[in-house]
């Protein structure tokens, strides 16, 4: 197709834009000009335009809309077999200077980069539409609202956007009122249709590009439609990016949950969670305490912008609109409050099975497994299978506001003052249930050092041991011991008696018979019961090489058929797994060389004497 053949397009494209930001139109032409859609569509987040978009949608085969009287107004879709995660290893953050990127992130010379991507996207959105969608990620009406808009060329992208961020006009007349700066977020699946090619369920490119350039706070995605690489607004913008923001800024963008939490006495608390992808957060999240007399709500399952306010408190906002949970696991006994914000509808399901009747399943949903189901790559399947029926990163995407225990303060771009900081891993061994920090630096400590198994969330081996500093390693947007020097410093912003404590937990220990040594899900509730009291300074606790672990009667345990030796399992320090441990951690500092703050390696070595008295 020659360059006449595009200028309509173009012309067209800037004639009919609803907007007069020269910033966005010179973007929108550039971008145009490159991938050379069929047509460009201005992405106003209606209702209407929803239901447009999810028709053309199930037309086009990507989507199946669900028996309504299941699922009222949701849909199931299926991913390309190759596409089914985030990918760590093509993703990129590229710094002017490699050193800034640092040794946990995959780096290239921004400029041959940006060659490389120009010839990706040159005429990558042949025979497609493109949409531009202006978005923001937390409160519009924030004190600095911060700003993108995604171009992509899948109307999945948009519709799950759609219930991911706030989108639409609505964002468009307030970056036009700000002048404001927005972040270029361009991602195409890289799968342009010639003139009469028929199109697939699911395009997308065996090559994938998933890229950052952070002083330039530009997001590059090519080749992949699933979440975490195409839903722009998410980790890209809202980890990678926005940790250099807040880096630059004085706050910190965080992989976390954030839940409140109100004690009988009717006090309420915040808690800040990190834990790896598929590692417990958005259960924690909707925890349904089983301890009597509390009350938990939530703010966010995935990400915290925190940030110290005038009064010196850790203020926590969640930047998401919706949930994109892991679906496998997430049951009526294990999540009721996620069960119920999906029956509501309004959902997009990816890569779980279809039932008969047209609703959805996924092991762990019921305790009854379904006799009959179409699995998540379109096969027949019976229990008998040998195989799960959906895809172990399958996945719902649900409006966070249909969630029954969403807390008002969700709303309020101010947020919530954070109480405690808890950072988890999935480790079967050597890490206690939870262990209280001796102070905000040994908490960074612990949170420097987390690890945990890898899981499904990300392309590559699962049930691999590796560091995962704060649940962020494959969302630092810069150095790595940069960032740990930032959570050391900008604590001196805070109120130093009202800094949060820090607790280091793990739900997935391991017992000799292979069990969880701990029943999780709503038993955490009582984890988080004697944090609480710890904070208060009312629970008792054993002094640890590591910290403060809970005395087996510190531990609410009624109701719960447990004996005070097997508490000791769940939460013991045992010095022959901490030898290893100790290795490991040595190792991984080891790593980090120069960029390492030296109070992290003075931690380390406080430790070890420790464990030598
Ligand atoms: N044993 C045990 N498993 C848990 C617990 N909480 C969560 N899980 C399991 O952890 C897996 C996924 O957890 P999620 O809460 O969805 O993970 P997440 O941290 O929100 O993950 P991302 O969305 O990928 O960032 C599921 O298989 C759950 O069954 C727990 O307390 N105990
Ligand atoms: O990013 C995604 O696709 C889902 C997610 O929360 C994670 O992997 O941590
Ligand atoms: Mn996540």
């Amino acid at each position: 197709m020659g360059d006449n053949a595009r200028q309509p397009v173009l012309d067209e494209t800037l004639k009919n834009a609803p907007t007069t930001h020269a910033k966005l139109l010179a973007w929108v032409a550039e971008v145009s000009e490159l991938t050379q859609p069929d047509s460009v569509y201005w992405v106003d987040g209606s209702e209407a335009e929803y239901k447009q978009l999810t028709d053309e949608l199930v037309e086009a085969g990507t989507l199946k809309r669900l028996n309504p009287e299941l699922f009222p107004n949701s849909f199931a879709g299926s991913s390309d077999p190759k596409d089914v995660a985030r990918v760590e290893e093509r993703t990129f953050i590229c710094s002017e200077n490699e050193r800034d990127s640092g040794f946990t992130n995959n780096w290239m010379d921004p400029a041959k980069m940006k060659g490389i991507l120009r010839e990706r996207f040159a005429g990558s959105m042949r025979g497609r539409t493109m949409y531009v969608i202006p978005f923001v990620m937390g409160h519009l009406d924030a004190e600095d609202p911060k700003f993108g808009v995604e171009i992509t060329d899948s109307a999945y992208v948009v519709a799950s956007m759609r219930i991911m961020a706030r989108i639409g006009s609505d964002v468009l007349r307030k970056i036009e009122e700000l002048d404001a700066f927005f972040v270029p977020a361009l991602h195409s699946v890289g799968a342009p249709l010639e003139p009469g090619q028929q199109d697939v369920a699911w395009p997308c490119n065996e090559e994938k590009w998933i890229v950052h350039f952070p002083e330039e706070r530009s997001i590059w995605s090519y080749g992949s439609g699933y979440g975490g690489n195409a839903l722009l607004g998410k980790k890209c913008y809202s980890l990678r990016i926005a940790s250099v923001m807040a880096r630059d800024e004085g706050w910190l963008a965080e992989h976390m949950l954030i839940l409140k939490l109100t004690s009988p006495e009717n006090k309420a608390y915040h808690i800040a969670a990190a834990f790896p992808s598929a590692c417990g957060k958005t259960n924690l999240a909707l925890l349904d305490p089983t301890i009597e007399g509390w009350k938990a709500e939530t703010l966010g399952d995935d990400i915290n912008w925190m940030r110290f306010g005038k009064d010196g408190e850790l203020r926590a906002v969640n930047p998401e609109f919706g949930l994109f949970g892991v679906a496998p696991g997430t049951g009526w006994s294990t999540n009721p409050n996620a069960m119920r914000a999906i029956a509501k509808g309004n959902s997009i399901f990816t890569n779980v099975a279809l039932t008969d009747d047209g609703g959805v399943w996924w092991e762990g949903m019921t305790d009854e497994v379904p006799e009959h189901l179409t699995d998540w790559q379109g096969n027949d399947w019976t229990p008998e299978a040998g195989r799960p029926a959906a895809h172990p990163n399958s996945r719902f995407c649900t409006p966070i506001d249909q969630v029954d225990m969403l807390a008002p303060e969700y709303h309020d771009p101010q947020g919530v003052a954070i109480d405690a900081i808890l950072f988890g891993g999935r480790r079967k061994t050597t890490i206690p249930l939870v262990t209280e920090a001796r102070d905000w630096t040994n908490g960074i400590f612990m949170g420097s050092t987390l690890s945990s198994e890898t899981t499904a969330a990300a392309a590559g081996a699962v049930g691999v041991v590796r560091r995962d500093p704060m649940a962020m390693l494959p969302f630092m947007g810069y150095d790595a011991g940069d960032y740990l020097r930032h959570w050391i410093t900008v604590s001196g912003k805070g109120n130093q008696d009202r800094l949060p404590k820090i607790f280091l937990v793990n739900w997935f220990r391991r017992t000799a018979d292979g069990g969880f040594a701990w029943p999780g899900f709503g038993d955490n509730s009582r984890v988080l019961k004697w944090a609480i009291e710890r904070i208060e300074g009312k629970a008792d606790a054993t002094e640890t090489p590591i910290g403060f672990v809970p005395t087996p009667d510190s531990l609410d345990l009624t109701g719960l058929d447990m004996t005070p030796e097997q508490v000791e399992e769940a939460v013991k320090v045992d010095p022959a797994e901490w030898a290893e441990e100790l290795k490991g951690i040595e190792e991984w500092y080891a790593r980090f060389g120069e960029s390492l703050p030296e109070q992290l390696s003075a931690q380390l070595k406080v430790l070890q004497e420790r464990f030598a008295a």
